[in-house]
């Protein structure tokens, strides 16, 4: 039988450290929004398990949007170039919006994001992402909710994919590098 925790080298971030660390952001954001309007804003596809954890660790009336947008493809290096695929359907005017990340890396795709969203007149705009790789940052992001700082290493699980893979693991992992070189 094949399984693809055969094709992990290393976990870095286990099941329950992740389980604990959602927790913890969940009580954290829903002291920090009390009497807001919390729009929860998901980052398509890599967003998509935090999204399901966080927003039931949050303890607040809130609505749930996404956008997909795209700078990878099938690499391990962003292009550089942010493209929109689907926008969000809520009007953010007005509202406290919240992104939702799984990972900030080279920071292109939030810094771009960000001031895009920014021109839709949200009444705050804040940056929640389970995993920051600062050593990678090209572009200046201020980080408001960070789940874990991890080294420079491609990782996968947990939403995150190497070429549309490996999203559906519980774990953080580095893939085994003759995998992907
Ligand atoms: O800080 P950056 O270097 O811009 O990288 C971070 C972005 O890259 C990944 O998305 P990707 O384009 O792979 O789309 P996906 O979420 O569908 O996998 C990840 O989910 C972040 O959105
Ligand atoms: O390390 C990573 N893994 C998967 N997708 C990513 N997008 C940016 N960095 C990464
Ligand atoms: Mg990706």
């Amino acid at each position: 039988m094949s399984s693809i925790t055969q094709d992990i080298q290393e976990i870095l971030i286990t099941e329950q450290q992740l389980k604990e660390k959602v927790k913890e952001l969940g009580r954290m954001i829903t002291k920090d929004y009390q009497g807001k309007d919390l729009v929860l804003l998901g980052v398509l596809k890599g967003a998509i398990m935090f999204m399901a954890d966080l927003s039931r660790a949050i303890d607040l009336p809130l609505s749930i949007d996404f956008m997909a947008v795209s700078s990878y493809g099938s690499s391990t290096q962003s292009s550089g170039i942010v493209k929109i695929i689907k926008d969000h359907d809520i009007n953010i005017e007005g509202k406290d919006v919240l992104i939702v990340e799984d990972i900030i890396d080279s920071g292109l795709t939030l810094s771009y994001l960000r001031e895009t969203l920014l021109g839709r007149k949200p009444r705050s705009l804040k940056i929640c992402t389970i995993l920051d790789k600062p050593e990678r940052r090209e572009a200046d992001v201020k980080v408001d909710y960070c789940g874990f700082k991890i080294p420079d290493k491609f990782v996968v699980g947990y939403g995150l994919d190497f070429d549309e893979k490996y999203r559906n693991l519980p774990f953080i992992g580095v893939l085994k590098p003759e995998l992907y070189k």
